[in-house]
């Protein structure tokens, strides 16, 4: 079998306005599709970062691909690193919310865009879903977290009308979001973005969901947009509300102390990004638990070794996300079946995307009881919807993003908004 055709579709998706360290989600998400064909007929899928930089690699090993045999990850590890070598990608504004579009991350991030869609491909192949490639599932149902963002109503000059969640800036506003979601969803854990208010209001309305959901697991994340100090003022408030603290304050000697001066379980997408930063990490017990994500650790397969790893030093592991759709969805809750040790819901952006702007046919997938559920159809047992892919790729031509900025985008309600970190 050979690769006969890939496939690199950019699209953009509508995002609502939601708020975070950085400033605030412009009005479209990018995103890559990735398809790949052999030519035998069997077609794998992939998504990944859409940001003009990703893009670029991802253009480049494209046709690089044609006649390799899809099995062989080796050959395809290797175009990518020489791609990457030959092309130094340029370094991304706001890099640190998304890790995977960082320039240090350009092979791990490219290769996991084709890694998924050529084990899609080989499970088409053999008529067994993905995960039976990753060892088999451990768990056929995989729990994900309401993802709760303080947000606007409505985007500045809004190229489209306002979403149905409505402004969350106070108490009852994050609580009515919560349940909602939990309600759709069945979620039963929650995590709150932070980091973009005041740190004592977002500590209240922490406590309001525990008042509201008592006995759910709840985590809040300021994406390291709090002082050390500000960092332990919280966590005495907060006691022992938390299942883990995520991302408080930054850096790896930060979170250290802060670990030393709490005792609180801390997660992390930013201080730990790649193995190297894992064994910083575990030299000086940085963080407890690790948030992984296959979009920019290296693929499903390093995401496996990265738990192994978590195991191995006694860490708990986790999983992080960005806005998506559904074929990442599924590519996450593929290998967090096969993770013996995930022992935590995982993130997941897909509540904030709008039900008619999906690329798989059937439209958004669903979570029952909060799940994702894994069922023996091959691949990832998702085919592509191509007039949708054709209209969110339109969107992605019309749409003027061709990078995420969530500092710029905040320029544009506050135009003296500063990058300073961390802000409080
Ligand atoms: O856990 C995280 O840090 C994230 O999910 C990063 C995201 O970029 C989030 O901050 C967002 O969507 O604004
Ligand atoms: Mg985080």
């Amino acid at each position: 079998m050979k690769i006969k055709r890939v496939t690199v579709t950019p699209i953009a998706f509508r995002d609502p306005p939601l708020l975070n360290a950085s400033g605030i989600h412009e009005p479209f998400a990018l995103r890559s599709i990735i398809e790949i064909e052999s030519d035998n007929g069997y077609i794998g899928l992939g998504e990944s970062y859409g940001d003009a930089p990703a893009l670029a690699i991802q253009q480049q090993v494209q046709d690089q691909l044609i006649g390799m045999d899809p099995f062989n990850l080796n050959q395809l590890r290797a175009i990518v690193q020489a791609t990457v070598a030959a092309h130094k990608p340029a370094s991304v504004a706001g890099a640190e919310l998304a890790p995977g579009s960082h320039a240090s991350k350009a092979v791990s991030n490219a290769y996991s865009a084709f890694e998924v869609a050529c084990l899609d491909l080989q499970a088409h192949y053999l008529n067994v879903p993905l995960v039976d490639l990753l060892g088999g599932a451990i768990r056929d149902e995989v729990p994900f977290s309401a993802y709760l963002f303080f947000k606007y109503a409505e985007h500045i000059d809004s190229p489209y009308p306002a979403d149905s969640w409505g402004e969350a800036l106070n108490e009852q506003q994050i609580v009515a979001q919560a349940r909602r979601m939990i309600e759709e969803y069945g979620f039963k854990s929650i995590k709150l973005k932070a980091g973009a208010l005041e740190p004592e209001h977002e500590v209240a309305c922490i406590k309001a969901l525990k008042q509201a959901f008592p006995g759910l697991p709840l985590r809040i994340d300021p994406n390291g947009n709090w002082s050390l100090e500000t960092s332990i003022r919280m966590a005495e408030l907060l006691g022992d509300d938390l299942q883990y603290y995520e991302d408080p304050t930054p850096g790896l000697e930060g979170m250290a102390e802060l670990h030393k001066r709490t005792g609180l379980p801390l997660a992390t997408n930013m201080v730990v990004t790649d193995f190297d930063e894992f064994r910083r990490s575990v030299a000086q017990d940085s963080v407890q638990i690790v948030l992984a994500d296959h979009h920019y650790w290296g693929g499903l397969r390093d995401t496996q070794v990265l738990a192994k790893m978590c195991d191995t030093f006694g860490l708990g592991v986790s999983m992080h996300s960005n806005s998506h759709l559904g074929i990442s969805l599924m590519a996450m809750a593929h290998v967090a079946a096969s993770v013996p040790n995930l022992d935590y819901a995982c993130d997941t952006h897909y509540p904030w995307q709008e039900p008619d702007e999906e690329v798989i046919k059937g439209g958004k997938l669903p979570f029952v009881d909060g799940c994702v559920k894994i069922t023996r159809a091959p691949g990832l047992g998702l085919e592509l919807d191509r007039d949708q892919l054709g209209k969110l790729h339109e969107q992605f031509l019309s749409c003027g993003i061709r990078q995420r900025d969530d500092v710029r985008q905040m320029r544009r309600y506050k135009p003296d908004w500063k990058t300073v970190k961390p802000r409080f």
